[in-house]
């Protein structure tokens, strides 16, 4: 089966993103690099130390709200994606949230003609299938790379968060459940079109993340 994968790099200093996105880049397609475990401060060296890679690179700023670390405000928050943006990464994953109550960053991330994935997350639950689809409707306004990932507590939310592969239409749909409960849809969202899977390099660094090595295994069976 061909299939990709992008290794979350949650480090919190400049030198060992470095470092670790160099062993990722050997076993990984891409690479995402949670610039929120890093100091505020340390953002724009960092963004200079990997800066050749950052064709391989989705870049994410996530702010606490949604799962992440990031220790500033919303403010401080949206010129750090500005100037990640000026980096044209690979991807620049902005959440559906920030996207929405800010219209004119999302006037100056167009401008920069970057990359844009715009992410929801729900750290508790799945929520229904026509919430979920809703949710979709409009974030596609803001971008054709989707990604909406939930908590499955049973495997039906996990098959719920499957089953909008069916409906995907033109965009470029990343969607699966976090969770014990949801590991098989990190797998089975490859078959159904997901650009890539989300893994580690070994320490999981979202509830069910399969390392790299493990989704390999996995996905050249026959
Ligand atoms: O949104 C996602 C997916 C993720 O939460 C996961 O469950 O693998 C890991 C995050 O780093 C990434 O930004």
């Amino acid at each position: 089966m061909k299939y990709k994968t992008c290794v979350s790099i949650a480090e919190t200093t400049p030198n060992k993103v470095k470092q670790v996105l160099k062993n990722a880049l050997k076993k990984s397609d891409f690479v995402e690099v949670r610039f929120d475990f890093l100091k505020m401060e340390q953002i724009p060296q960092t963004l200079e130390l990997i800066k050749k890679d950052l064709n391989k690179i989705v870049c994410t700023l996530r702010p606490k709200t949604e799962g992440g670390k990031f220790p500033g405000n919303e403010k401080e928050r949206m010129s750090i994606i500005k100037l990640i943006a000026e980096y044209n990464p690979f991807l620049l994953d902005v959440e559906f949230n920030m996207l929405k109550k800010n219209p004119q960053l999302t006037e100056y991330l167009k401008s920069t003609k970057t990359e844009l994935l715009v992410s929801w997350h729900d750290f508790k639950k799945t929520p229904k299938a026509t919430e979920l689809k809703k949710k979709i409707t409009q974030m596609s306004k803001f971008s054709n790379n989707i990604k909406i990932v939930s908590t499955a507590k049973t495997t039906d939310d996990a098959t719920r968060m499957l089953e909008l592969y069916s409906k995907k239409g033109k965009n470029n749909l990343i969607s699966f459940a976090m969770g014990d409960m949801g590991r098989i849809s990190r797998i089975l969202c490859l078959y159904l079109g997901s650009p890539y899977t989300y893994v580690s390099l070994g320490k999981a660094v979202a509830p069910g993340q399969f390392s790299v090595d493990e989704v390999k295994k996995i996905a050249s069976l026959k």
